[in-house]
């Protein structure tokens, strides 16, 4: 904000109980994270080559080459500024627009890096880094994104020449949706089957060089274009999301991304001691900072969502006095707080997600792979989680901002339609939590057997205790104690995965029984993601959280998220019998009480985001809360106000208003 403008919220920055600084800190992790972060958002905001308020008027070929020289400035500012990888990592986030750059940097370089070999490594990895190489990851097609095992593409060894032939055999093999591969990528990692001597491998990561390194123009035998507009404007649009077919393309056979499977010279295939999932790593590690990435889409959401029912009022004017704020309203509260908790939630959830992804990562450096099964349940259901709940937030603070929420200027909608295709790519979310599903009841069926569930799983070795316990709950406080939140949490997803399981046996066929029972087993798989959430909020409440009353609001929170889901979840609770309806009516009865206890706090929580305007580019999330005359100023500046009568009057509006009406009854 400049110095010296009002500020209309500073009525409910002054009602704050906490130290904001201090909850800023907490929220970006470090106070070294919170610095960067303060210093490459200014660093941002300060470029008028990163304006972004036009992007929804400009048309697809404008958006797409503004994205390209944004892309090619934040480069040149990096390079420039000898910025480390988290200072440019803040830039790509403040910059706030996809781009082919995500791709290369979020998926073709980990591709190689997890999937190549030490000298795979060694060569492409230079090249990748400099930007002298742009890859993307082209794994989908047209008839195939979910099931990765029914790609058609063929990769076909030739041992007379030692080269793959990579080759699109079929319509529906087309690579489809890949992005930075319609018009920017010069490289691929491709996933094709792999097929030696007649004999099929499973699919594998091919690098496949697709463009000139000189003239730009596709090498013999591709042909890749953009598959075309997507849903809002502006919006994802300044992605090139491609389409991709090979004919026969040969590939030296080094180029096959060889860590999990070896072809060698002679022909032979040779299975290394990696497992063959490790081919999906890529996604895994996507999966895990997408999480991170929903407690940012969700936190700019609430924010805007929280200034804006503080500035709003509607009725309740007593005696010719201000109106109520709408932020005062019950109803607004019970449907804006909980959003607020949420993001909290997800930031810690995807904190500790991040620790356990690196761990993994070690352990698979040493070649310990027993931790792979749960790092993927992990990733897959909370990606799952936190995407479906975020996009399902968006929308609701769109409706909390009530008609101006439908502004392009308020932020929202083209956050909507940037964010909601985070449920369906890195694996939609209903097959993710089938995933997720599989592995709780493999869990389940190995308890009998002696194997001790670890990790997130390790409720379920209590599982005696929690098929038959009782929530001892008896007044609307004893649901702010951890431990009986977390034993009801535990109760109803032990509950719902030992129910599948029961109904899973009584199928002769398991994948039948599998197939038929996947809603609920869907539903189990979410309670089961729900209570991870919660347990980990909980966990970083046990750590040392410094600044005055800072502790204080996360326990708040952490209960509000806690007790909401139970509520919106209430008929899994009751219907396992985890809780009874009267201790139901009580912990909603706490819900509200906590709501009031949030409303003082409401816009210094979401201060602590500390969220600069030009990254929230919203009228209505304003710092200052200026919301009426911006919105007025900006409506002036629209194209259509350029000219007082509009193109078109003369042609189309004019007849219509002189036309004779010869039947005077019409
Ligand atoms: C310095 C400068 C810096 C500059 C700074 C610049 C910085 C910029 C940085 C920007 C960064 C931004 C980030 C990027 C942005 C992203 C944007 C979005 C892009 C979106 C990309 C995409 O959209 S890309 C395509 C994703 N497409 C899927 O997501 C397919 C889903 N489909 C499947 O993933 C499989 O198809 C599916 C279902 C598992 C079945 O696979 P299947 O049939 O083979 O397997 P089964 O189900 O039979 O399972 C057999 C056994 O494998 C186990 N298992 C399965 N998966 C496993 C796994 N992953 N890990 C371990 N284990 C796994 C399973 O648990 C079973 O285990 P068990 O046998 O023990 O039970
Ligand atoms: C914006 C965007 C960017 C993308 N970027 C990339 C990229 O860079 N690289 C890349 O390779 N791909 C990319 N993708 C593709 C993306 O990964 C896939 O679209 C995604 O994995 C979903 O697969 P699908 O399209 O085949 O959906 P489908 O599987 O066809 O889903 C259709 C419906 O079927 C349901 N369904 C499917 N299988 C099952 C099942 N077994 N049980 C129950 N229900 C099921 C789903 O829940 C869904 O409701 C991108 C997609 C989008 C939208």
């Amino acid at each position: 904000m400049e110095v010296g403008a009002p500020d209309y919220l500073a009525g409910e920055r002054q009602t704050a109980e906490f130290d904001v600084e201090s909850m800023k800190v907490t929220w970006a992790g470090s106070r070294h994270a919170l610095e960067v972060s303060d210093r490459m958002a200014r660093l941002v905001a300060s470029d008028p080559v990163f304006r972004k308020d036009n992007r929804v008027m400009l048309s697809r070929k404008e958006l797409f080459k503004n994205t390209l020289r944004k892309a090619a400035h934040a480069w040149k500012r990096i390079v420039e500024l000898r910025l480390t990888e988290e200072e440019a990592s803040r830039v790509r986030f403040f910059v706030d627009e996809p781009a082919f750059t995500d791709l290369h940097w979020g998926m073709f370089v980990p591709a190689i890096k997890g999937q190549g070999t030490e000298e795979q490594q060694q060569k492409w990895l230079p090249l990748a880094y400099k930007m002298q190489i742009i890859g993307c990851y082209a794994q989908t097609e047209l008839g195939h994104g979910s099931n990765v095992q029914g790609l058609e593409t063929t990769a076909t060894f030739d041992p007379k020449t030692d080269e793959f032939i990579i080759h699109s055999p079929t319509l529906t093999s087309s690579k489809w949706w890949p992005g930075g591969l319609g018009k920017v990528s010069t490289h691929a990692v491709a996933y094709a089957r792999l097929i030696v001597d007649g004999q099929e491998h499973g699919v594998h990561g091919f690098i496949v060089q697709l463009r000139s390194l000189d003239d730009h123009m596709p090498l013999p035998g591709i042909t890749v274009g953009d598959i075309g507009m997507k849903f809002g404007s502006g919006a994802y649009n300044s992605m090139d999301n491609g389409v991709l077919r090979f004919d026969n393309v040969r590939i030296p056979r080094d180029q096959m991304l060889m860590r999990v499977l070896q072809v060698t010279r002679e022909g032979k295939v040779i299975q290394s001691d990696v497992p063959r999932q490790l081919i999906y790593g890529t996604m895994v590690f996507v999966r895990q900072t997408i999480v991170a990435d929903a407690s940012c889409a969700l936190s700019r959401a609430v924010c805007i969502a929280t200034r804006y029912s503080a500035v709003r009022r509607q009725f309740g004017s007593q005696n010719g006095g201000p109106e109520t704020q709408v932020i005062d309203y019950k109803t607004q509260q019970s449907r804006l707080f909980p959003l607020l908790a949420s993001a909290y939630a997800f930031r810690f959830v995807s904190e500790w997600l991040k620790s356990l992804y690196t761990d993994v990562t070690e352990k698979l450096q040493r070649g310990e792979f027993s931790t792979l099964p749960e790092a993927h349940a992990c990733t897959a259901g909370l990606k799952s989680i936190t995407t479906s709940a975020t996009a399902d937030a968006i929308e609701e603070c769109r409706k909390l901002c009530g008609g101006h929420g439908y502004l392009a200027n308020s932020g929202l909608p083209e956050l909507f339609a940037v964010y909601v295709p985070a449920c369906t790519y890195e694996g939609d979310n209903t097959v993710l939590l089938l995933q997720v599903a599989r592995f709780l009841v493999k869990t389940v069926s190995q308890l009998g057997s002696g194997k001790v569930p670890v990790g997130t799983t390790a409720y379920m070795g209590r599982a005696r205790h929690l098929i038959q316990c009782k929530s001892n709950v008896q007044s609307a406080e004893d649901w702010l104690n951890p431990q009986v939140v977390v034993e009801a949490f535990e109760a109803r997803s032990l509950r719902m995965s030992v129910a599948c399981a029961e109904n899973l046996a009584k199928f002769p066929n398991p994948e039948e029984g599998f197939a038929q029972l996947a809603a609920d087993l869907v539903e189990a798989a979410a309670a089961h993601c729900q209570l991870i959430v919660v347990t980990k909020f909980f966990e970083k409440l046990q750590q040392d959280i410094p600044g005055k009353g800072v502790k204080k609001q996360l326990q708040i929170l952490s209960s509000v998220y806690a007790l909401y889901i139970l509520h919106k979840h209430l008929g899994d609770f009751l219907s396992t019998g985890s809780i009874t309806p009267k201790q139901g009516a009580l912990a909603n009865d706490q819900l509200r009480s906590l709501y009031s206890k949030i409303r003082p706090n409401a816009v210094a929580l979401v201060d602590a985001f500390n969220y600069t305007d030009h990254y929230l580019s919203s009228v209505l999330g304003r710092y200052d809360g200026n919301v009426y005359p911006t919105l007025y100023e900006e409506a002036w500046k629209d194209p259509l106000n350029d000219s007082v009568v509009p193109d078109g009057y003369q042609e189309y509006i004019r007849p219509l208003l002189k036309q004779q009406i010869r039947n005077a009854r019409l």
